[in-house]
């Protein structure tokens, strides 16, 4: 049997589930379960398929954990995302992730003492630091404190000049709430001015138009930040970052809003980035910095013209793709996911077939490996990547490509070349973090359609199907007081809820291939997204390891 390392992957042989099942694993993006009112998308959508799961087998549907520390986030009021899901689903095992590993590291002052801090230091003395990243305390990239702990410790280190690339958020917090943050940053920075550090915003713009695009969807959207933030060139100058917000904001929310750059009285930017300087990107989550990564450290480098390639020290706050060592230099060492349960299936025989839209697709592959890219072994694994619509808000759009999903998923199931058949379905949370009520309703039908496809290709073919999903979004779109209640803004408006929620997730197992007896255990209630890994080998034929987060089923006697 194939191992790497001292590591064994052989896995024992499950005592009571045969092998050879076909089986497809379903992730509903953003997809939670609350309590059933207006403002809960998937309960107002029609969504027959996923309701039948709820209504059918009550010891084959149960809610799961999928925020906070069940994901190994800080605390309990963190809400779920992609990334910590979706490892937690692929390694079977819950790790402290990125923003926990980056508290640890300021609060030890680790941080400072790592290579990655030293290289960049080097630039202090004749150079400028430039901090580029999202800008808010949603916790999901990055966090508000975490850069005023690195601007504090930076500057106390010999810093001496230096420029903050924000990144305006509204998606992972509520819409509006960009100026609230840009004004905290431009205290902290006054506060470094007073102390004789040349400490300025530089450039901004909305996450989802400058930068933070992800897995190649867009390339313009880098493009666009590097103008900004490297050539100091944007559409729109200010000479004051509050204003520009404000200003920019009548026309776009917090996450579209244009590139811009703040000039000085002579209308020339205060900081773009030249030869000489270090460069750190602020995020420790990698699928939206990854290709900014790209930009700033290949030499070759086809994907928009650079004009201009300085000469930089450039750190990521983590390393963002382990495979290709991306950035080479980081402030934080990532988590160690390894032994995911995708690299145990594919030596113990489990074809795999994996697949989502463009905006989706690293989840379901490069998480769902432990943020790793590429194929464990390209014999055993393939990987369907379907185009998103570029350029659109997601709302204008609801279904998505939904359906061409459930239908590379059906032809997969169907095609018996595979043993696992793993989708994810993006629209509960790419349409849910639009704001739009009504496209997300639109947008869960189409999931929800999307599951039945791949269902019925799994009736056929007497295979087992396990479905769920990696965080709450779409059943929840206002943000409420204490006791659930709506709440409104000062105009008497709705508080449009955008982000994802700390609401559990549905999971259901089933079909006609799922042996008898095979259910639920009532003894796990705390169970979470990271048991499902060991779920999922059982239904294979397998035991999963002992280190591994216990299985959520087991077998009655009949
Ligand atoms: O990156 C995003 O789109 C949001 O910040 C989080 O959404 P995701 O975790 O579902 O990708
Ligand atoms: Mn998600
Ligand atoms: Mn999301």
């Amino acid at each position: 049997m194939a191992s790497s390392g001292q590591v064994s992957f052989k896995l024992e042989d499950h005592p009571k589930l045969p092998k050879g099942k076909r089986i497809a694993v379903v992730v509903l993006d953003g997809w939670g379960e609350y309590k059933p009112d207006q403002y809960n998308c998937i309960h107002v959508a029609q969504t027959p398929t996923m309701d039948s799961l709820k209504q059918g087998a009550p010891d084959r549907w149960r809610l799961i954990r999928a925020h906070g520390n069940s994901v190994g986030l800080p605390t309990e009021d963190d809400m779920g995302n992609s990334e910590v899901g979706h490892n937690a689903l692929g390694a079977g095992r819950i790790f402290a992730q990125g923003a926990k590993l980056v508290d640890l590291a300021l609060a030890s002052g680790k941080i400072y003492d790592g290579e990655g801090f030293k290289y960049i230091s080097e630039s202090f003395e004749k150079g400028t630091l430039h901090l580029i990243g999202l800008l808010s305390d949603g916790g999901v990239h990055s966090r508000l404190d975490q850069l005023q702990l690195l601007l504090k410790g930076a500057s106390e280190r010999g810093a001496k000049r230096i420029r903050v690339h924000v990144l305006t958020d509204g998606r992972d917090v509520l819409d509006g709430s960009s100026v609230g943050f840009v004004e905290i940053l431009e205290n902290d920075l006054a506060k470094l001015r007073g102390k004789g550090v040349d400490a300025r915003i530089a450039s901004g713009g909305g996450r989802m138009y400058v930068t933070m695009d992800r897995y190649e969807n867009d390339w313009d959207v880098v493009k666009r930040g590097w103008d900004a933030q490297v050539l100091g060139e944007a559409p729109h100058k200010f000479k004051n970052a509050i204003e520009a917000v404000k200003k920019l904001r009548e026309n776009a929310n917090d996450q579209y809003l244009p590139p811009f750059v703040i000039v000085d009285d002579n209308n020339k930017a205060v900081g773009p980035i030249v030869d000489g300087d270090a460069v750190v990107t602020i995020n420790f989550r990698a699928d939206r910095m990854v290709m900014l990564a790209k930009a700033l450290e290949y030499q070759d480098f086809n994907k928009f013209d650079r004009v201009r390639v300085p000469k930089i020290r450039y750190a990521g706050m983590l390393q963002y793709d382990g495979e290709l060592k991306l950035p080479s230099c980081y402030l934080v060492s990532p988590p160690e996911i390894d032994r995911t349960s995708g690299e145990y299936l594919v030596h113990n025989g489990v074809r795999t077939f994996a697949c989502s839209e463009t905006v989706k697709f690293g989840h379901v592959t490069f998480f769902w490996n432990g943020n790793r890219s590429g194929y464990f072994n390209p014999q055993m694994e393939e990987y369907v990547e379907i185009p998103s619509d570029v350029g659109i808000t997601f709302n204008v759009q609801p279904k998505m490509k939904a359906l061409e999903i459930g239908e590379k998923a059906r032809d997969a199931i169907l095609s018996g070349k595979f043993d696992q058949v793993r989708v994810n379905i993006p629209n509960g949370d790419m349409v849910g973090h639009t704001g739009d009520i009504e496209a997300t309703v639109v947008a869960c039908k189409a999931a929800d359609e999307a599951v039945k496809m791949i269902l019925d290709a799994i009736e056929q073919v007497g295979g087992i199907y396990i479905v769920t999903a990696d965080h709450g979004n779409a059943e929840d779109m206002v943000k409420r007081n204490k006791s659930g209640e709506p709440l409104l803004d000062k105009n008497g408006d709705l508080q449009i809820l955008t982000s994802h929620t700390c609401q559990p997730v549905p999971i259901a197992i089933g079909g006609p291939g799922l042996a008898p007896g095979v259910r639920f255990r009532s003894d796990a209630p705390n169970g979470g997204l990271a048991n499902v890994a060991a779920t999922v080998m059982n239904l294979h034929g397998f035991v999963a390891p002992n280190d591994y987060e216990t299985t959520l089923i087991e077998v009655a006697d009949n």
